[in-house]
């Protein structure tokens, strides 16, 4: 049997504060295999990010048991297991797009040939080829968090963890956006595990939606989409689409009325 590439068992978190403990993430049970799309989704303060972070090595679960293709999250860590891509794009105003992407690879000295090659191959995946010599202020916001997409493309590691990316953007944009990593999530069978307030962006691109409700943050209800894989803007105006949106948003209510 495939091994889940993200495994958590009965995980806690509890943040110790001057006001006391936060009980910020409690009992979270989740298997993420290759190449699922999971999106998480639930009122502020659920512990979406809490548990990305978890994820990705920058917290500590205080129970239970977390792991990511086997390793510790900070053994995947310092494998470069992840790339992490933030709700503001956190581009370095002084680099140039195509520097941003170098960061990370010149952190991890990529030879400086490979490094040039793969700079062009992610602008190309994330449809900024030309934009490379371009400085951030240059981009529009939309462009801007493609290239930080691109940025945690590239130096291809599995897994893409992201918080909320597209969550400043305009609609028009946003769907834009969500068509294209669609796209790219199809290209490249990365598995991706991503966090949104939109109900819509969660059913259209997702193969597992996670519902989580707070105090304690919780998984509420993990929904496997019927949807198929290819999916065209239009299937928001589908049955099952709906129907999915529908079952969502039953699960937040429940959530915000408990
Ligand atoms: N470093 C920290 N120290 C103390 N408490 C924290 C810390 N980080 C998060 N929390 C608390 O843990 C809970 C979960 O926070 P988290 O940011 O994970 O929620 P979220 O679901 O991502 O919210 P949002 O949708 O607003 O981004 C909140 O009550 C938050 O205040």
């Amino acid at each position: 049997m495939q091994r889940p590439v993200i495994d958590a068992k009965n995980v806690d978190l509890t943040f110790q504060t001057n006001d006391g403990p936060v009980h910020a993430l409690s009992g979270v049970n989740l298997e993420i295999m290759k190449g699922d799309f999971v999106s998480f989704i639930g009122p502020s303060g659920c512990g979406k990010t809490t548990f990305l972070r978890c994820i990705a090595g920058l917290e500590t679960p205080t129970g239970g048991a977390l792991t990511i293709n086997g390793l510790t999250p900070e053994e995947a860590r310092k494998s470069r297991a992840y790339g992490y891509v933030f709700q503001a794009a956190g581009l370095y105003p002084w680099r140039t797009i195509a520097g941003n992407i170098k960061l990370p690879l010149e952190i991890m000295k990529f030879p400086r040939a490979e490094m040039t090659d793969r700079i062009n191959k992610v602008l190309q995946l994330v449809d900024l080829d030309g934009f490379g010599g371009k400085y951030p202020w240059q981009l529009s916001g939309g462009m801007q968090q493609r290239a930080s997409i691109a940025r945690a493309l590239a130096f291809d590691a599995d897994i893409l963890l992201m918080d909320e990316p597209f969550g400043a953007l305009d609609e028009i944009v946003r769907d834009k956006l969500n068509e294209e990593l669609l796209a790219l999530w199809a290209r490249t069978q990365k598995t991706i595990a991503f966090v949104t307030h939109s109900i819509p962006e969660a059913v259209y691109l997702s193969t597992k939606i996670v519902v989580m409700s707070p105090r304690p943050g919780r998984i509420t209800d993990v929904i496997d989409s019927p949807l198929p894989k290819e999916r065209p803007l239009e299937i928001r105006d589908t049955p099952e689409f709906i129907a999915l949106a529908h079952r969502v948003r039953e699960g937040l209510r429940e959530g915000h009325a408990a």
